[in-house]
């Protein structure tokens, strides 16, 4: 039986490999990520980073390997306990935004806090912060169909962090925003993860955007090429 992972890593993973239908997505990775960490996957289209990001956040089953939580196995979890997982302890911000239609933008971003037990009042309030921390507080009262991607991305993220869940997993969430936007969303991400603590895995392309990031690891073809030393990262609010 192997030995569980240190203590101070949130996340651990072990020579990871999955395929998809028969299609090799990642041929033995490692890698930890520390408590606290902002760590951006790097690598071109089709190297693996969605899937990587899948496997960490428990969304999907490894084939080998292991996957570890503060100490806790996830590998070794059913369908029932990664959604568990998923819905208590870790935040999403993929490359589209995907909101309920039917709801408000503050509707949407008090959603999560609601299902995990927040009162109404309260939810809202933490929704207004997040949505005016995005710069975003004028859709409050929007739906999703009446306001442009870019938009919509920002309420996005503020869904995801409103919860401050130990660790947030961002893929390409820059991909539908502007050039000016992407850099604003990118440094309000690293200083909320810094401010509240939080721990957030970025997977990118732009290797500009990695900068904000403690640390990159970059995945050729389902494997990690190198992981560089800490390049300086820069201050959250600059
Ligand atoms: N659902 C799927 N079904 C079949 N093959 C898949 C699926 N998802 C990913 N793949 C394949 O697995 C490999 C890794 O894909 P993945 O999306 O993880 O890479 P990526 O680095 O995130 O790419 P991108 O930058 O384009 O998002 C690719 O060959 C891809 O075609």
């Amino acid at each position: 039986m192997s030995a569980a992972p240190p203590d101070n890593d949130v996340l651990w993973a072990r020579g990871i490999v999955k395929s998809h239908h028969g299609t090799p997505a990642l041929r033995g990775v490692s890698l930890r990520v520390r408590e606290g960490e902002m760590l951006a996957v790097t690598g071109p289209r089709g190297s693996g980073k969605s899937t990587l990001l899948g496997c960490l956040s428990a969304q999907l089953p490894v084939d080998e390997g292991e996957v570890w939580f503060h100490s806790a196995p996830v590998h070794t979890l059913g369908r029932a306990g990664r959604e568990r997982l998923r819905r208590e302890r870790f935040g999403w911000v993929g490359s589209e935004p995907h909101l309920v239609p039917e709801l408000t933008a503050r509707e949407n971003v008090a959603l999560p806090l609601l299902l995990a037990g927040a009162g109404h009042r309260a939810a809202h309030r933490a929704a207004t912060e997040w949505l005016d921390r995005l710069d975003v507080a004028d859709c409050a009262k929007l739906r999703p169909a009446d306001l442009p991607q870019d938009r919509r991305q920002r309420i996005a993220v503020a869904r995801a962090l409103a919860p401050e869940p130990p660790v947030v997993f961002a893929d390409d969430p820059t991909a539908p925003l502007h050039r000016d936007a992407r850099e604003q969303v990118l440094r309000i991400l690293a200083s909320a993860a810094r401010s509240h603590h939080l721990t957030l895995v970025l997977a990118t392309h732009d290797p500009e955007l990695a900068r904000y990031s403690d640390r990159t690891v970059h995945l050729v073809d389902g494997r990690i090429t190198a992981e560089p030393a800490a390049v300086p990262a820069v201050p959250a609010g600059h």
